[in-house]
């Protein structure tokens, strides 16, 4: 293995051992919690554009399997870990994790003290990186023009046509943002009929695939960047049963009027403690994201918050007082993490079946 280079954009440089691709490689750092689960995480669309810095020690394990893919490809521009396991031990293990990184030309930093990576983020906030060979001064430069950070990645990761999985049961418009395949598989699982549809696509698009009710996935980046959308999101949710999930419940909140704002170093990991206050509950869920609806945008005459993040207080959920729309802003269908709350698709399940009689509550 090849010395190589964490240089984070304060200055401070890690260095450890390269295995993937050897060339430099640029993203936004991020770190994630989870004590297992990996091989989601590599391909989990919404870390498009990022490093991710793996807190757990030991990554790698039990290997790369057949079934553990949430979509067909990694993502994430980087990995950088404390202590990779090069001889996994596992009966569906397929391959090593660095062979399955290597194969797929991904950056992974080794070998290098996360504790100390993580620190930084937490104190300076999610931030520009390159995963290097050579501490080049010329590279440096380019932390000033990285277009990753100002673009809409949602388009590179989603489908450019629409995809049908058959099934008996509700059909569901499932906007592609970049789902994760564990959302698909709860609808399919509970016998929907799903049609997978490009993240541009328009009201009237939906309204010919006559759905019962439309799903947005989570997704990269910066939700305001798909600004332009927002005005079709409006009219798809005011006419279909909605479910919001991540990217997806921010696109819902902003196709309302309210706000999204970055945090410091977002929510990643398989343990977030999240309220219901209508329960007093608390639920342990998955998440991955850096941006939160801000709460004092939202406008409490249209919609109810329904969760709150039981650390920070930020905003988890979102329903509509008059129609049958909810959001969530952690991952019900969990993968990595725990599936607590996979109930939030049963209940959209049962929304969409009380809500025949709302098809024509509001026509344009
Ligand atoms: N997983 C997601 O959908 C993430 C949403 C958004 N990209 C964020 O970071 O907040």
């Amino acid at each position: 293995m090849e010395t190589g280079y964490l240089v984070l954009e304060t200055g401070d440089v890690f260095e450890g051992a390269l295995i993937g691709k050897n060339k430099a490689s640029m993203g936004e750092v991020v770190f994630n919690t989870s004590m297992t689960g990996y091989q989601e995480i590599l391909t989990d669309p919404s870390y498009a554009g990022q490093i991710v810095t793996f807190c757990y020690p030991l990554v790698g394990n039990y290997g790369i399997n057949l079934f553990d893919n949430e979509s067909a490809k990694l993502h994430l521009e980087g990995a950088v870990i404390s202590d990779l396991c090069m001889a996994p031990s596992h009966y569906q293990s397929i391959k090593a994790f660095s062979e399955h990184l290597e194969a797929n030309g991904v950056a992974c930093l080794t070998g290098v003290d996360t504790r100390a990576i993580v620190k930084k983020i937490r104190h300076h906030g999610t931030m520009k990186a390159i995963i290097t060979q050579s501490l080049d001064k010329s590279l440096m430069k380019s932390f000033v023009h990285d277009p990753v950070f100002n673009t809409s990645m949602v388009k590179k990761v989603s489908v450019k046509k629409i995809k049908q999985y058959e099934g008996s049961g509700p059909h569901i418009a499932l906007f592609d943002y970049g789902y994760k395949k564990s959302m698909l598989d709860a609808l399919v699982n509970a016998g929907c009929k799903v049609t997978v549809v490009p993240y541009c696509t328009t009201f009237p698009e939906i309204q010919s695939l006559n759905p019962d009710g439309v799903m947005f996935s989570n997704g990269p980046g910066d939700p305001a960047a798909l600004k332009p959308m927002l005005p079709e999101i409006k009219k798809i949710t005011e006419r279909y049963p909605s479910l919001g999930i991540c990217l997806g419940h921010q696109l819902i909140a902003l196709a309302y009027g309210a706000e999204t704002n970055k945090l410091l170093f977002g929510h990643r990991g398989g343990n977030h403690p999240v309220k219901e206050i209508e329960s007093g509950k608390v639920w342990i869920t998955s998440q991955n994201h850096s941006y939160v609806v801000t709460d004092k945008s939202i406008d409490q005459e249209i919609f109810d918050i329904t969760y709150v993040n039981v650390n920070d207080q930020s905003i988890e959920g979102l329903k509509h007082k008059k129609l049958p729309i909810e959001t969530v802003q952690f991952h019900p269908e969990a993968h990595p993490g725990p599936d607590d709350t996979q109930y939030i698709f049963e209940r959209f399940l049962n929304t969409i079946r009380n809500a025949g009689e709302m098809k024509h509550a509001i026509t344009y």
